[in-house]
């Protein structure tokens, strides 16, 4: 049983700007409430929290043709986008707690300043890449891959706040996993972007291939030419409903938790994972205490998936059966 040492940077992200939902800024408190810290450290990771940012709020936001809240969304990726630099210079892989999906903007570009060249691994219901322009709701965390990837940045219009943004990911080197309710205007963009060489495996071909498949076929496409880091940003709607109830755009016929978890260990085998995002958890979202509880939960075994658990049981290396 190989024992990584995992060094792992933590940062809290309690923000919930980019949608209209109460809640999703728990995200962070929850997911430590559950015990992330002390099993990852269960599992031999070195593991440093950062704590939660603070991030300040921006009177009278009012919006910007459909956007909404674009100045505290701009504002506070700004914050992320630093710090998560700044876990990565310590030499840490980054693992960002949200809070919602627009928090991908300053996550993802403060991984690229640190590594110019990333693959991004977006595991989610949604392809969150509606431009301010084709959002059906103005809400930023349905539209954070348009301000990061090059192929779109024609499309993006000016916004307060966002001006320090510069696109930093090619469509080659996104790929989607759990896609199964994406806008009619992303499906146009997403189209574009296929034709552009962006790598989608929506729920249908995560039944006809079954993960396991996915995920090579995932790998083939991202590391046909050299070998980049590995941004995985995972959006917890991803997961069905019935799995991870405790978030703000549940659409049902989800990945099965053991496809979601076998997701987080295939990356970890690759030894590529440079960050992580683990957002859209949102305890006001449960119909009940409890559904809250097993979300948070589920959160953090995604997340120990990712740096080593293995489900056959971390046993110590030098465990010896006691005699009769
Ligand atoms: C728009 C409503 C009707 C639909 N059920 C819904 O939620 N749709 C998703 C897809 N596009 C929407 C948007 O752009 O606002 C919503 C974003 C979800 C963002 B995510 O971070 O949770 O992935
Ligand atoms: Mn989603
Ligand atoms: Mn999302």
């Amino acid at each position: 049983f190989r024992r990584d040492l995992h060094s792992v940077g933590i940062i809290g992200a309690p923000f919930s700007k980019g949608q209209p939902r109460d809640g999703v800024q728990l995200g962070p408190d929850v997911i430590r409430e559950a015990g992330l810290v002390k099993k990852l450290e269960g599992q031999g990771c070195v593991v440093k929290d950062y704590g939660n940012l603070i991030f300040e709020d921006v009177s009278n936001d009012e919006p910007i043709g459909r956007t909404k809240q674009p100045r505290v969304v701009g504002l506070a990726n700004k914050q992320v986008a630093d710090a998560v630099q700044r876990v990565k210079n310590d030499g840490h892989t980054c693992v960002m707690l949200g809070g919602d999906h627009s928090l991908a903007i300053g996550s993802i570009h403060g991984h690229a300043a640190y590594r110019p060249e990333l693959s991004v691994v977006w595991v989610d219901a949604h392809a969150d890449i509606n431009t301010p322009l084709t959002s059906p709701t103005g809400n930023i965390h349905g539209q954070p891959m348009s301000y990061l990837i090059r192929e779109l940045c024609t499309k993006i219009p000016v916004l307060p706040n966002f001006s320090w943004i510069k696109p930093c990911i090619a469509a080659q080197d996104v790929v989607y996993i759990g896609l199964r309710d994406v806008d009619p205007e992303e499906q146009h963009s997403s189209h574009i972007l296929k034709h552009l060489g962006i790598k989608t495996f929506c729920m249908t071909e995560v039944d006809s291939l079954g993960i396991a498949k996915v995920m090579e076929q995932m790998c083939d496409h991202i590391f046909s030419k050299i070998k980049k880091p590995i941004h995985l940003s995972y959006d917890i709607d991803a997961l069905d409903p019935s799995v991870a109830p405790a978030t703000g755009t549940p659409v049902i016929g989800g990945l099965t938790y053991r496809e979601g978890i076998y997701i987080t260990e295939y990356v970890c085998q690759t030894g590529l994972l440079s960050a992580v995002d683990v957002v859209e958890v949102n305890p006001k979202q449960a119909k009940r205490e409890e559904e809250a509880r097993f979300t948070a939960n589920v959160a953090v075994d995604l997340v120990l998936g990712c740096f080593g658990r293995v489900r056959e049981g971390s046993h110590a290396a030098d465990y010896k059966i006691p005699d009769p």
